[in-house]
């Protein structure tokens, strides 16, 4: 058996070490910017052979445009600087694909702390960052679903909250209105005791499907606002805007025509509805806006539900 000071001597011994692991090493001659050895790992990664890797600008322009200026600037400064660094990105394949790779690069410094030669490692990523987006993509997803009602699918309470922040002020700052609906079902309780939980469900899913379909502008959002009542954010709507788009919300359930035998209306399910409209002040809240139009939908409900009360809120 070799001692280790034999294999400290040992080139041979090395090189097939260096040429045997994952990892691409490879060397560059500071002052001439000249490939002193790459591994030949890299021909069976990247498709094209050591001898192709002359000087570091076939380094740089095997890489990915949009990766290219960071990267290169990044490395040159951390060299000079003589600091060890690491960088990601997109290395050209011959045949015209791209595999992520982390270079890994150790600065070999004179006596007099210059650069003498940069050696390093690359890596082959491409599985990791693959895992990385499907990441990026599932909790884009999750997003999207915290932003969304469990039950009938359309935006919740959160998404309606962030929405109304936004336009609120996009509204203050242009001096247009915006208006809110605020919709109760009548008679929902008995409807749930006569039909059970399952149909009061379904009627929910029903009625939000209506109430998506009711509104045209590209900005206007429906969400459930709680329980059975669900919520209209009309960017840019003054009063008649509001009460027409209320109006036809109204029809629309009538024309649906959900049957409530205990409903002392209809027979079917109707709906109260509180409009108000605002152009927000520089000192109101959005809050107190809601406030008012819920007092809408309370008057709605006390002056006999399947109605319509409107306020304009003074700045
Ligand atoms: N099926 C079902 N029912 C719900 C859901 N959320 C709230 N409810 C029901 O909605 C009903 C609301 O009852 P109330 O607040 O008394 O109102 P109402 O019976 O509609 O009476 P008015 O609003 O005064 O006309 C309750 O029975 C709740 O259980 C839901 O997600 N699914």
């Amino acid at each position: 058996m070799s001692d280790v000071s034999d294999l400290r001597n040992d080139d041979a011994v090395y090189r097939t070490l260096l040429e045997s692991t994952k990892a691409i090493p490879w060397k560059i001659d500071w002052a001439t910017k000249k490939f002193a050895y790459i591994g030949p790992q890299i021909e069976a990664l990247l498709g094209w052979s050591p001898e192709s890797w002359m000087t570091v600008e076939d380094w740089a322009m095997r890489m990915h445009p949009e990766d290219r200026e960071y990267v290169v600037n990044f490395c040159v400064a951390q060299s000079q600087a003589g600091i060890d660094h690491e960088a990601d990105y997109r290395a050209l394949t011959k045949d015209n694909g791209y595999v992520w790779l982390r270079d890994v690069v150790h600065v070999v410094r004179k006596d007099n702390g210059e650069p003498e030669a940069l050696i390093g490692f690359m890596f082959d990523i491409s599985e990791r960052k693959k895992t990385e987006e499907k990441l990026l993509v599932l909790q884009k997803e999750l997003e999207a679903l915290s932003f969304k009602d469990g039950l009938t699918n359309i935006a919740n309470r959160r998404r309606f909250d962030a929405s109304l922040e936004v336009e609120w002020e996009s509204a203050r700052s242009a001096g247009q209105p915006l208006s809110i609906l605020l919709f109760d079902i009548d008679f929902f309780k008995q409807y749930n005791d006569l039909y059970g939980h399952v149909r009061g469900d379904n009627a929910l899913i029903e009625i939000a499907q209506t109430l998506s379909l009711a509104l045209d502008g590209p900005r206007d959002l429906v969400a459930r606002f709680g329980g059975e009542e669900f919520v209209v954010l009309l960017p840019q709507a003054d009063a008649s805007v509001a009460l027409k788009v209320a109006e036809r919300c109204q029809r629309l359930i009538q024309k649906q025509a959900i049957t409530h035998a205990h409903s002392p209306l209809d027979q079917r399910i109707t709906v109260s509805i509180g409009v108000g409209t605002v152009t927000p002040g520089a000192h109101m809240k959005p809050s107190s806006f809601i406030e008012a139009v819920d007092q809408q939908l309370y008057a709605a409900k006390k002056n006999g539900r399947n109605r319509i009360e409107t306020v304009q809120v003074a700045p």
